[in-house]
């Protein structure tokens, strides 16, 4: 460039000719002056940018909400109620996912709506909606890299926007998207299970089960609910005396007998929750087993299904029935262990007690054992009242004397009434075909063999 500047100079009447040539071509002062123009616009259009960002972060707040957040699913569907609401991008979710606890099927309806099939939730993109007075943007953003590697979904994050003197609505809006979902679920029991170390929610939330609708001898149902509401209701009592706030009911007997029904029941009952764990979980290790016993979510049971599978005495099951990497004493510290949290309730079942290491049931870890057996005369008058809506000693003695005799599951029983909805003769007739079974009796945890044991 130098050069060529340099040698234009030596000779003037080149210089005097480039200016008059330039300076006479319309196209080219036309260029330089739409190169101004738009250099200044640049600057302009930065200067916006730049101001803009001041602005925003000045005068805007924002919030995140990401998916791996609890309250992510009860927003987004509180999100759907709001009457104010301006969105053009609405996803639909199925009734059976895990988020329609929201609006559950209308069980009225005989030919289900598409409303209660699907409903319609915000989907991803930018929504406008007023609140309170307030206008608030929400985007909805699902990562195309990212993904819950236990559920294969992509993960999702929310973003509430409003301005900052308008912050304290993000509170409120929580705070009422929690209610939200607390109405829905009230008459629901969630049920979780271990996905890695966390524990998501199997399904949607189920109804609750009656406790009147698991038919128990009295004293079973009634001590085992009544010590696991004085449990609930002396958190004080534990901590004023350092004992740890742990409660372990061992629910034993034969197949069929209510074990699994009776937990479910009494969860909905008191309004807890359960957290399902198969000790025989495939990759189920002590680290796993312990972070989980240790991170059970608020106002939940743990039950640890038939938990002989896992262990036969200290030692582990031959290859076929075993494949956690659960080691006994892992099992034994993740129960009771220094490690293992407060405040937790755990439910074993087993159809063989006979097998459980002692060291496994001893008090601290399992304080109330209870033995759920094959039907007793008692539970089979109950069963026929409350399929048949009446009583008849007469028949239902019948009945329960060929079920007795039979050493018939409670299953079997509501079975055959089921069977045999309108008519209990033929529910009798149909008893008189059930297999002989083997005569179930409490394990001898007690020297008295007592359904109910310490
Ligand atoms: N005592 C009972 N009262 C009412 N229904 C019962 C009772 N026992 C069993 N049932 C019915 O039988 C079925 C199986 O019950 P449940 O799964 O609770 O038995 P379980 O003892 O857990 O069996 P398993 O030991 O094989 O797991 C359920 O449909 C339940 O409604």
């Amino acid at each position: 460039m130098n050069q060529l500047a340099s040698s234009a100079t030596n000779h003037p009447d080149t210089a005097n000719g480039l200016q008059s040539i330039l300076s006479g071509n319309s196209f080219f002062s036309a260029g330089i002056g739409l190169m101004g123009f738009g250099a200044g616009l640049a600057i302009l259009r930065r200067g916006v940018m730049s101001g803009a960002g001041l602005i925003k972060r000045r005068m805007l707040v924002s919030l995140e909400i990401p998916s791996k957040e609890k309250s992510y699913n009860a927003f987004l569907h509180w999100m759907g109620t709001v009457p104010k609401r301006y969105s053009n991008q609405l996803a639909v979710e199925a009734r059976g996912s895990a988020k329609s606890i929201f609006h559950p099927p209308t069980r009225s309806s005989k030919q289900p709506t598409p409303s209660s099939l699907f409903q319609l939730v915000p989907g991803p993109g930018k929504h406008i909606i007023k609140y309170k007075k307030c206008w608030i943007q929400v985007e909805r953003q699902r990562s195309s890299r990212l993904q819950d590697l236990t559920t294969g979904t992509p993960w999702e994050t929310i973003t509430l926007t409003t301005l900052s003197r308008d912050r304290e609505i993000f509170s409120d809006m929580l705070l009422e998207a929690q209610k939200f979902m607390h109405t829905a679920q009230k008459n629901k029991t969630t049920i979780y299970t271990a996905w890695a170390t966390d524990w998501k929610p199997f399904g949607s939330p189920r109804s609750k089960r009656l406790l009147s609708s698991v038919v128990l001898e009295k004293d079973v149902k009634d001590l085992i609910t009544e010590d696991v509401r004085d449990f609930l209701g002396n958190y004080q009592w534990y901590a004023d005396r350092g004992i740890p706030y742990r409660r372990g009911y061992l629910l034993y007997g034969p197949p069929g007998s209510g074990k699994t029904s009776f937990l479910y029941a009494l969860a909905g009952e008191l309004d807890y929750d359960i957290c399902v764990l198969n000790l025989a979980e495939r990759g189920l290790s002590d680290d796993r087993l312990n972070h989980l016993l240790s991170n059970v979510p608020p106002k939940s049971v743990v039950l640890l299904e038939d938990v002989d599978s896992a262990f036969q005495g200290r030692d582990r099951s031959g290859e076929v029935g075993f494949r956690a990497n659960v080691t006994f004493s892992g099992l034994l510290n993740a129960v009771d262990g220094v490690t293992s949290a407060d405040e937790r309730i755990i439910f074993m079942t087993t159809n063989h007690p006979d097998i459980l290491d002692p060291a496994l049931i001893r008090p601290g870890r399992v304080d109330i054992k209870a033995y759920l057996g094959n039907a007793t005369p008692q539970q089979v008058h109950d069963m026929f009242r409350r399929f048949y809506g009446k009583d008849d000693p007469k028949l239902s003695s019948e009945i329960s004397e060929v079920v007795c005799g039979k050493n018939t599951s409670m299953a079997s029983l509501q079975g055959l009434f089921v069977m045999n909805k309108t008519s209990p003769e033929a529910a009798l007739e149909l008893a008189k075909e059930l297999p002989q079974l083997p005569k179930s009796t409490p394990f001898a945890f007690n020297s008295q063999k007592k359904p109910l044991s310490v």
